[in-house]
């Protein structure tokens, strides 16, 4: 048999009639099991999973119909394929009417029941490549360029090249927004895989109960709120690259369900006794030193070694030489430019959330600035004045001033506290914009009406800390 075989589920009463189409089936290479009665039909259905279930609409207790409602209840990814006696035609068109692929008049020909499943089996596939498609085309972000000319990042590209036909899985160090995800791509477009689904999952971004049945999938009813079957995303990434992000956030309970995957290919549904066989590259990153993980136990070794076949370190933004400028070029949008001044600081800042964080001054410089053009007020004053000295205007309360109305203090002090430093850049941005509570606002991303309480606040000395604090803190969530 050249094609695949189907995962038959035969269900009818009478038992000789069964039995030979069984026999049947199973001659020409097919997996089947039967059932006698509605009520052990769905008792396999929840322990194993077919391609279609052929139904005698006549049988005793829950007749095929009924079988057939329980079935579309469930959300069972399955054909049905329907058997009525003569003359019993309404009944079958109100199965189709559920939801039936297909109908047969008993008695009808093996060959013509073999031909009919086939059909329905095809069907069905393209059905779960449907549901595939559907959450591939949902997660696809769209394509991305590595910009980088440093030597460090043609480090990166040339070993990229390298290590993209082999198929082999790669794990991906670096800080957070360095561009691991942009290099997982590039490793899968340069890949033999690169029509194949690329698949990610973010294991920090999910709550621990949920990752194992995002990764793995789950059965209909295996926990509260499994109510229907899922395909987890390592058979969604079937034969194709995933890329599993922030893997050291992996929590140690399904460490080795993992590991076997990256061993021998099998896994299994949540609720599932079956076992399922998958071909998946595996693209992992971190920022965390996993080998520390490992040593505090909270990382396996042995899943370490497996993911960690070829590791590439993704050097920081602040040791790209050059680089800065041709992201900057890269990301400003056309027909905008940036004055010198701003490209200068933009270079000379260290840039401690990398790439991710260049990203959002440039977006936000582009809704501050007029005229297409960036200017160094269009820039965060961290970056437009980087002195790690700030020279504020503030009140004598809490006796930070030198008495002249100016406080002196470092950032990143561990005296300093976050409602002083909100406080010190509010206060800063108002005396730039010479009082001008619009523009104030406009700078600090914030609503005008937002503003004024601040101010409110910050020019009553007898406020509480409290209502500071968490004012100061919703600013900066
Ligand atoms: N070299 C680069 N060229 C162009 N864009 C880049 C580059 N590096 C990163 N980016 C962009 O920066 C953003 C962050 O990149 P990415 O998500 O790949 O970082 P990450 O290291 O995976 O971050 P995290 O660890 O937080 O998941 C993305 O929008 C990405 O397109």
């Amino acid at each position: 048999m050249s094609q695949p075989p189907i995962k038959l589920l035969l269900v009818d009463d009478e038992d000789d009639y069964r039995h030979s189409c069984m026999k049947y089936m199973e001659r020409k290479g097919h997996i089947v099991q039967g059932a006698a009665s509605g009520a052990q039909a769905m008792m396999l259905l929840e322990r194993d999973t077919f391609d279609v279930a052929v139904l005698d609409i006549d049988m005793p207790g829950m007749n095929g119909l009924e079988l057939m409602q329980r079935i579309c209840e469930a959300k069972l990814n399955l054909e049905v394929v329907f058997l009525t006696g003569h003359g019993s035609i309404e009944t079958a068109v109100s199965a189709m009417k559920l939801g039936a692929c297909d109908y047969l008049t008993k008695p009808c020909s093996l060959g013509d029941l073999e031909h009919r499943c086939l059909l329905a089996r095809d069907r069905n596939h393209l059905r779960k490549e449907n549901i595939q498609l559907k959450e591939l085309v949902s997660r696809s972000t769209p394509k991305q360029t590595l910009v980088g000319e440093s030597a460090v990042m043609r480090d990166v590209m040339r070993m990229i090249e390298k290590v993209a036909p082999t198929g082999k899985p790669v794990l991906i160090e670096g800080e957070s927004g360095t561009g691991k995800e942009v290099v997982a791509r590039s490793i899968q477009e340069r890949s033999l895989l690169a029509d194949k689904p690329f698949v990610t999952i973010n294991c920090a971004a999910l709550p621990e109960n949920l990752v194992e049945s995002e990764l793995f999938g789950h059965q209909k009813g295996s926990f509260t709120g499994a109510s229907s079957e899922k395909l987890g995303l390592f058979e969604i990434a079937d034969g194709g690259t995933l890329f599993i992000d922030e893997i050291g956030e992996l929590p140690l309970s399904l460490q080795p369900k993992l590991l076997r995957v990256l061993e021998d290919g099998s896994l299994r549904r949540i609720g599932s006794h079956r076992e399922r066989k998958v071909k998946v590259r595996i693209i992992a990153a971190t920022n965390r030193d996993l080998t520390q993980a490992v040593k505090e136990g909270t990382f396996r070794e042995d899943l370490f070694y497996r993911i960690n076949v070829f590791s590439l370190m993704l050097p920081p933004l602040r040791q790209r030489e050059g680089d800065v400028g041709l992201l900057v070029d890269h990301l400003l949008p056309q027909g905008w430019s940036i004055e010198p001044d701003a490209r200068d600081v933009l270079m000379r800042y260290p840039w401690p959330g990398n790439v991710r964080q260049l990203i959002n001054v440039i977006e936000r410089a582009t809704i501050l600035a007029d005229h297409h053009e960036i200017t160094l007020d269009d820039l965060p004053t961290e970056i437009a004045h980087p002195t790690g000295l700030h020279d504020v205007v503030c009140d004598d309360q809490r006796g930070e001033t030198d008495g002249t109305g100016h406080a002196r203090f470092v950032v990143g002090s561990p005296d300093v506290k976050v409602d002083d430093l909100v406080k010190t850049h509010v206060l800063e941005v108002l005396s730039k914009e010479k009082g001008n509570k619009a523009r104030t606002a406009r700078k600090l991303g914030i609503h005008r009406r937002k503003l004024y309480r601040l101010l409110e606040r910050y020019t009553q000395p007898s406020c509480a800390d409290e209502t500071q604090t968490s004012e100061s803190e919703s600013i900066l969530n």
